[in-house]
């Protein structure tokens, strides 16, 4: 029997998926374990493309070989990356680029890291790319344009010279946030002291300072509770003024210069969307950045409103909402239906709503994202204690743990990265936690029905079922994909293999980098299939992420699927 999958649009919806049911209950069959057998569609040994290794062994769904990970960093081992090439007798390959990043077993969920001031040199973007940085994160709360300007610059030069690498850029809005004002030094606050917030401009004193949103009086009331940092200090709201809003310090600390203030269970009745969001994203358009993080986000009206502005000036950037609002809550399927992607933003989410339905939600997003085909990234305090400590706290390692097996696309580092001691650090044990927790998540399983889609769209079909032949040969997947649609569509089928992704299109690799399991790879396309699918094989063989002989799922389609004339949709498999 010949295994080679080679269709034209012969495919038929099949009756696997149930298309039926709310998005809720889509989105929780999405993790269930697999409960029907695996199929795979086999042609008669017409093999029309003298090119195709035929190959004649009995396919049996196999569990993807377990993954031996080693749990060190590089750079406390320079020699991980020969031992990785060892272990699964891939010859050495030339590495200038000395890339520790390019491990043999991929890690799938991708690390978004926060640059400030611990990390916005060369040196260290540098570095943190090394360590497995995919997405570097611009707080537009903190910095100047110009600071930002140089962190980008800095990463558009690294990618320009990477071989196999590349960082995409995610500007995030200071969004309508509301926070302290600026102090000369920090402030220690005891529990039972009185402490004013007032609305006036630049005060800084041991018993009152500013507040940056001039509604703040009108949206608090007595008997309020005040968040300083998402909870890290508490204060109740006793009477107010005009312009002051006096409080009681229930849990003290040290209060810093700008910091978050939330009221609990209260949204601040700002737009989404601020003048200064406006002017960082025109600064966004003006740098070719791939993501916005959308803070505070409450209606999809507000995405549609970003989405069309980036039409009108023909921008290519994708809109992530950050869930992280009371308000958003109810809104949920709307505001990621108009997104490309969610963040679990915790921290404010935590602050607004009781922390306890902070795991509940988190799980509930990604569901709900991996439902829709749409990204998503768990955020902050994932590795708080690193910030000044060199190693994580256990819970923080079951943390990353967590959101792996949830699923997530990507994971992110916020203060840890931006200001902390341990960087990189930081960066290594997210990719030592995440690649250990993949190798655990079992392989060869039926990929997750994406609904609704499925039954619509060709390209749909195509990557549900090149998923499901890749888990069942346990092969690697490789796409051709000019708008990267086609890359991210199989993402969203979570292959058990690498999905390599090839590009013409330099831009659309750089927006890759975020997604779960996609290896986005540039390179020209000819006219000829033929000539550029071994191109892109030779290329993966020379990289040493594929060997000799090692079969691979290749999937050819789309919405505009390339060298369409010469052949329609299709999947086959090849022998490198
Ligand atoms: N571009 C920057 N410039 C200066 N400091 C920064 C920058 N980005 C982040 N930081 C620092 O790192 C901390 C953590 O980053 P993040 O979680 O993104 O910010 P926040 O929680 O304040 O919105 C910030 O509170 C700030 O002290
Ligand atoms: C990611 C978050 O937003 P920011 O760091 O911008 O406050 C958060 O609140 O968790």
């Amino acid at each position: 029997m010949a295994q080679i999958v080679s269709t034209t649009r012969s495919i038929q919806s099949t009756p696997f998926c149930p298309t039926s049911g709310s998005a809720n209950e889509r989105s929780r069959s999405l993790l269930k374990p697999p409960t029907f057998a695996s199929k795979v569609l086999s042609s008669n040994g017409n093999n029309k493309c003298p090119q195709l290794a035929s190959r004649t062994c009995k396919i049996n769904a196999r569990k993807s070989a377990p993954v031996e990970v080693i749990p060190v960093s590089p750079e406390d081992d320079p020699k991980i990356e020969e031992h990785l090439l060892h272990l699964r007798g891939v010859p050495q390959v030339d590495n200038s680029a000395g890339m520790w990043s390019k491990p043999t077993f991929r890690r799938k969920t991708k690390i978004v890291c926060t640059i400030g001031p611990s990390t916005n040199t060369k040196e260290m973007i540098w570095k943190l790319a090394e360590a497995g940085m995919n997405v570097a994160r611009l707080n537009m709360s903190h910095g100047d344009h110009a600071s930002h300007q140089k962190v980008i610059d800095l990463v558009k030069e690294y990618n320009a010279q990477s071989k196999d690498n590349v960082i995409a850029i995610m500007l995030d809005t200071k969004g309508p946030e509301v926070r302290s004002g600026d102090l000369p030094q920090p402030i220690m606050l005891a529990p039972g002291q009185e402490f004013t917030f007032t609305i006036q401009r630049g005060v800084g004193t041991a018993d009152c300072v500013s507040v940056n949103y001039d509604d703040f009086v009108n949206d608090v009331e007595a008997g309020d509770m005040l968040l300083v940092d998402g909870g890290m200090m508490s204060l109740m709201v006793k009477s107010k003024t005009e312009d002051s809003v006096k409080c009681e310090v229930v849990d003290g600390g040290e209060l810093k210069s700008r910091r978050h203030l939330n009221v609990r269970g209260k949204s601040a009745t700002l737009p989404s969307i601020t003048e200064k969001d406006w002017d960082d994203i025109k600064f966004g358009v003006d740098n070719q950045v791939d993501f916005y993080a959308v803070s505070f986000v409450k209606s999809a009206e507000v995405v549609h409103e970003l989405k069309n502005y980036l039409k009108s000036c023909g921008a290519d950037i994708h809109v992530i909402v950050k869930i992280e609002s009371a308000d958003s809550i109810p809104n949920l399927h709307s505001i990621i239906t108009a997104s490309d992607g969610a963040m679990v933003a915790r921290g404010d989410l935590g602050a607004e709503l009781p922390i306890e339905e902070v795991p509940l939600l988190q799980e509930e997003i990604i569901n709900l994202c991996r439902s829709m085909g749409k990204a998503v990234i768990v955020a902050t305090n994932m590795l708080e204690s690193m910030i000044v400590h060199p190693t994580p706290t256990r819970a923080e390692v079951s943390d990353i743990a967590i959101a792996v097996r949830e699923g997530s696309d990507g994971i992110m580092l916020s203060g840890e990265t931006a200001h902390g001691k341990y960087p990189l650090k930081a960066v290594k044990v997210m990719h030592t936690v995440a690649l250990r927790t993949e190798a655990t998540i079992p392989g060869g399983q039926m990929p997750p029905n994406i609904g609704q889609v499925f039954k619509n769209h060709m390209s749909e079909m195509f990557a549900y079922h090149a998923t499901m032949m890749s888990n069942t040969l346990g092969t690697s997947t490789v796409v051709f994909t000019r708008t990267g649609f086609m890359g991210i569509l199989l993402s969203h089928y979570r292959p058990s293999g690498t999905i390599f992704a090839f590009t013409d299109d330099k831009r659309v690799q750089q927006r890759l980098a975020l997604y779960q399991g996609v290896c986005p790879i540039y390179m020209e396309f000819c006219d000829d299939p033929e000539a550029t699918f071994r191109r892109a094989l030779d290329l993966l063989q020379n990289q040493g992420m594929v060997i000799e002989g090692e079969e691979v799922a290749l999937v050819q389609s789309g919405r505009q699927p390339i060298w369409r004339s010469q052949s329609t949709h299709n999947i086959q498999v090849r022998k490198v």
